[in-house]
């Protein structure tokens, strides 16, 4: 049976009115999208050309990848696709929020303590081995509610306090509390693939956004000048440079970082861009070429991997992974799956993180995961930090 794609919505709020448990939905600055039902699933990112080419015409495959890349990803064709224009910029004026039904309780895992004492683990081992150059260490928030969360209304919230991130909804396999999803509001752009054109965004180098103009600019500008910062940065930008330059004829790599801003959060930002050598190498094959980057694992890789899995108390899961979409024509875009969570009935798994430098300090790395978990708490009605 081929993919049936429903004639474009009028906007991307239309698309959320009609989004059911279970869906698919990935909107961009420029374009959103909503599929429902599966005409097939795959677990191999490898394997979307051939499910692609079985649905026949432009099809699209929407999914997500785990942080560790050899366990299984999940990937569908669904059975009708709708598109909407991107939302507008003016909406993010809008600061209305949806409520949701129920209350919530909220468990650390780790406590915030425990996080301080692996980041101060962290430094340690790059202290010992210079060849260790950054660890990201994360923590998780379990958010359980009284009732269901309801994922169309989060993901409303979220694009209508961050119209140019990247938000999405994707289903996960079950686990045994019935339909399973994977939904956030990445700001961070893995890559995208348009014919020849290839581009990358990556983040990396945090500061919180202040309701204070004065002390917003302050910390902006704090942000830019921070040595420890812009060499986090320069770590990811390096690394991204390294894996799409096999690729391409071009790369345009800016020597300078610039400032992004999400609704709660300051980051330091380089736009990568070039022309591809083989322009029908797919965009997931660049995302798995590209994953995961020191903005969410570390630098090397393999060891920081290695020291990820020996602090962290929790599985990441699908956090810190890739989510996105690849068309039958090969192009499409994948994004960092940050600032998100794993929502099955009435319970979120949230996750933030932050990139560990030997000149960090513990307990700042701290505030920063709770100020980035400010992201998903806001658009669950929940205003406090964590
Ligand atoms: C790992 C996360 O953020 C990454 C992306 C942007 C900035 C980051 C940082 O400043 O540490 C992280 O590398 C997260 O939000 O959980």
């Amino acid at each position: 049976m081929p993919q049936r794609t429903v004639a474009p919505a009028a906007t991307a709020d239309d698309l959320l009115t009609a989004y059911r448990p279970g869906d698919s939905f990935f909107s961009t600055s420029t374009t959103a999208l909503h599929g429902t039902g599966a005409l097939a699933t795959a677990d191999r990112l490898d394997d979307i050309p051939a499910v692609l080419a079985e649905a026949g015409g432009n099809a699209v495959a929407v999914g997500a990848v785990p942080f560790d890349a050899t366990r299984p990803a999940h990937v569908v064709v669904p059975e009708t696709v709708q598109w909407s224009p991107s939302p507008s910029r003016e909406s993010a004026a809008n600061t209305r929020w949806d409520a949701l039904a129920g209350t919530w309780s909220l468990t650390a895992h780790p406590e915030p303590e425990a996080h301080v004492a692996a980041v101060e683990r962290a430094v340690k081992a790059m202290a010992e081995d210079p060849g260790l150059r950054k660890v990201v260490l994360a923590r998780c928030l379990r958010a359980q509610s009284t009732e269901d969360v309801d994922v169309a209304t989060v993901l409303a919230n979220l694009l209508r306090r961050d119209p140019t991130a990247f938000v999405f909804a994707t289903n996960l396999p079950e686990r045994g509390d019935g339909v399973r999803t994977l939904l956030g509001a990445s700001p961070e752009l893995l890559v995208s693939k348009r014919g020849g054109r290839v581009e990358s965004n990556p983040l990396a180098g945090s500061a919180p956004r202040s309701a204070d103009a004065t002390k917003d600019q302050r910390r902006a500008v704090g942000l830019l000048t921070s040595s420890k910062d812009r060499h986090e940065h320069a770590v990811v930008v390096d690394a991204v440079a390294d894996a799409l330059s096999p690729h391409c004829r071009n790369l345009t790599v800016p020597t300078e970082p610039e400032l992004v801003r999400t609704a709660t959060m300051w980051h330091l930002s380089t736009r990568i861009s070039g022309e591809l050598t083989d322009p029908d190498v797919p965009a997931h094959r660049l995302a798995a070429d590209l994953h995961p980057t020191p903005a969410v694992c570390g630098s090397p890789t393999g060891r920081a991997f290695d020291t990820i899995t020996g602090l962290e108390p929790f599985d990441r899961g699908f956090y810190t992974g890739a989510v996105g979409y690849t068309d039958a024509a090969g192009d499409g875009e994948w994004v960092v799956t940050i600032r998100c969570a794993d929502v099955a009935g009435r319970s979120l798994d949230l996750y933030a993180g932050g990139g560990v430098m030997p000149e960090s300090e513990p307990e700042a790395e701290l505030a920063e995961t709770s100020d980035k978990l400010r992201t998903l708490l806001l658009a669950l009605g929940v205003d406090g930090t964590a």
